[in-house]
C-alpha cells in the first residue's frame, strides 16, 4: 500500500492527492488540467454521480468474472489504459516501461500514446498486451513509418484520436508557461528517421494536430495496415456510424478528458446515442470519469464492451511508479467486482442497460 506521510490510499481519487504532494505543480496541472474553464472535466465525474444503479436481486450465482476480450485481445477485466503523453514527467526514471510493466502483470491492455516520452520499441520491450494511440500526421510517409514501428513492435491495435483537429486551450499550462518538456525528456517516437521534414529531435513543436485531417486519412490508413482501428474521441452518432462504413473497428467515445473542446458533453451521457447508432456492429469503449467500479458497471450497462483510465494511471504512476499503477488497477478491479456482485450480475454482459436510471 503506498502510504506518504500523512495519506493512506482507499480508492482512486485518494491517489490524486498523493501524486500532487509529489509532483512539480507545473506537472501537476498538466495533468490535472482540462481545457479553458473545465467545464467537461467536471462534467465526466458528475454525469457518472447522477446516474443512478438499479440492482438485480435472488441470481444466485458466484463471484463475478471480470475477465474477456476486446478486438482479440484477453484483458483480465473490462478496463483499459488510455493513452497519455509524457509518463517520465510523472516518473522520470522509467515513463512509460513503468506503465506497462503494472499493465501487463495486470493482464490488461495499455494504449501506449504516440508522445511517449520512451520509444514504442522500449515499452513493448516491458509490456503485454499494447495498442498505440496515433495522431495522424499530415506527412503520410512519417505516420506510415510509426505505424510499421507500432506493427513490428508486437502492437496488436491502433487507436487513432480525432478530437484534435487543434489543440485544446488550457490555462492552466499558460499560467505556468509549460508549453515544452524539460531538457531530458522528448517525444521519444517523433525523435525516429523517415520525415520528409528532416525534423526529428523530438520536441513537442514537431507535432502536428491538423484541421486537415480527414475521413480520407482515415480511408488511407484502412489501406495501409491489417490491425484493427479505432477511433477516439467520437461523440456524434453520424460520426459512429459514418466510422463503422469506413471499416473501423472499434470506436471509444471520448472528450478526451476535457482537454480538448470545452463544454461538450460527459462521455456517459453520450454512449446511448452513439451504442444506438452503431446497433452492436463495432465494439464501444469509453474514458472520460472514471473513478469507481459503479462508473465501470454504468458504462457496461449502458453499451461499452470496456472503458478506459487516464488521469488515476498517473496518480499511481507519480505515487510509486510501477506499483502505484497496479495498485489502482487492484483497487478498480476489487470496486468492479463488488458493484457487479451488489447488481446481481455475474458478468459484465449479464448488466442490462434498465439497471442505470437517470
Ligand atoms: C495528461 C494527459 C495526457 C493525455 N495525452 C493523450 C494523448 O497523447 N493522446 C490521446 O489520444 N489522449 C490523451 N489524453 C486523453 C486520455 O487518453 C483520455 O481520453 C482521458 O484522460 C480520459 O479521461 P480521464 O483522465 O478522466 O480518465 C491525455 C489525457 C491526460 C490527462
Ligand atoms: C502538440 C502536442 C500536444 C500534446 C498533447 C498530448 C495530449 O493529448 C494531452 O495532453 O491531452
Amino acid at each position: 500500500m503506498i502510504r506518504t506521510t500523512h495519506m493512506e490510499v482507499f480508492n482512486l481519487r485518494d491517489f490524486e492527492d498523493v501524486a500532487r504532494e509529489k509532483l512539480d505543480p507545473v506537472y501537476y496541472d498538466y495533468f490535472a488540467s482540462g481545457a479553458q474553464d473545465e467545464v467537461t472535466l467536471a462534467a465526466n465525474e458528475a454525469a457518472f454521480r447522477r446516474l443512478a444503479l438499479v440492482p438485480r436481486i435472488l441470481r444466485g450465482h458466484g463471484p463475478p468474472r471480470l475477465a474477456g476480450s476486446v478486438l482479440g485481445c484477453e484483458s483480465s477485466m473490462p478496463v483499459l489504459l488510455a493513452p497519455t503523453a509524457f509518463h517520465r514527467l510523472a516518473w522520470p526514471s522509467e515513463g512509460e516501461a513503468a506503465t506497462a510493466r503494472a499493465a501487463r502483470e495486470a493482464g490488461v491492455i495499455m494504449i501506449a500514446a504516440m508522445l511517449s516520452t520512451i520509444t514504442i520499441e522500449e515499452i513493448a520491450a516491458a509490456g503485454g498486451t499494447l495498442w498505440f494511440q496515433l495522431y495522424i500526421q499530415p506527412d503520410l510517409g512519417f505516420t506510415e513509418s510509426l505505424v510499421r514501428r507500432a506493427e513490428a513492435a508486437g502492437c496488436r491495435a491502433l487507436v487513432v484520436t480525432v478530437d484534435s483537429p487543434a489543440l485544446g486551450r488550457n490555462e492552466r499550462g499558460d499560467r505556468n508557461d509549460f508549453h515544452d518538456l524539460p531538457p531530458g525528456i522528448f517525444c521519444a517516437n517523433m525523435r525516429g528517421s523517415g520525415r520528409s521534414d528532416g525534423r526529428n529531435d523530438g520536441h513537442v513543436r514537431q507535432v502536428s494536430l491538423s484541421p486537415e485531417i480527414s475521413w480520407r486519412h482515415v480511408e488511407w490508413l484502412r489501406g495501409v495496415t491489417r490491425l484493427p482501428i479505432l477511433l477516439k474521441g467520437v461523440l456524434h452518432p453520424a460520426d459512429a456510424a459514418q466510422a463503422v462504413s469506413c471499416g473501423v473497428d472499434g470506436l471509444i467515445v471520448s472528450n478526451h478528458g476535457g482537454r480538448q473542446l470545452d463544454t461538450t458533453p460527459a462521455t456517459i451521457d453520450r454512449l446511448p446515442v452513439i451504442a444506438d447508432a452503431v446497433g452492436g456492429q463495432v465494439p464501444l469503449l469509453l474514458d472520460g470519469g472514471v473513478r469507481r467500479g459503479t462508473d465501470v458497471v454504468k458504462a457496461l450497462a449502458l453499451g461499452a464492451s470496456a472503458v478506459a483510465l487516464g488521469r488515476p494511471v498517473l496518480w499511481g504512476l507519480a505515487g510509486g511508479g510501477a506499483d502505484g499503477v497496479a495498485q489502482v488497477l487492484s483497487l478498480l478491479r476489487r470496486e468492479l467486482e463488488n458493484a457487479l456482485t451488489l447488481c446481481g450480475a455475474d458478468s459484465p454482459g449479464a448488466l442490462t442497460k434498465d439497471q442505470v436510471v437517470g
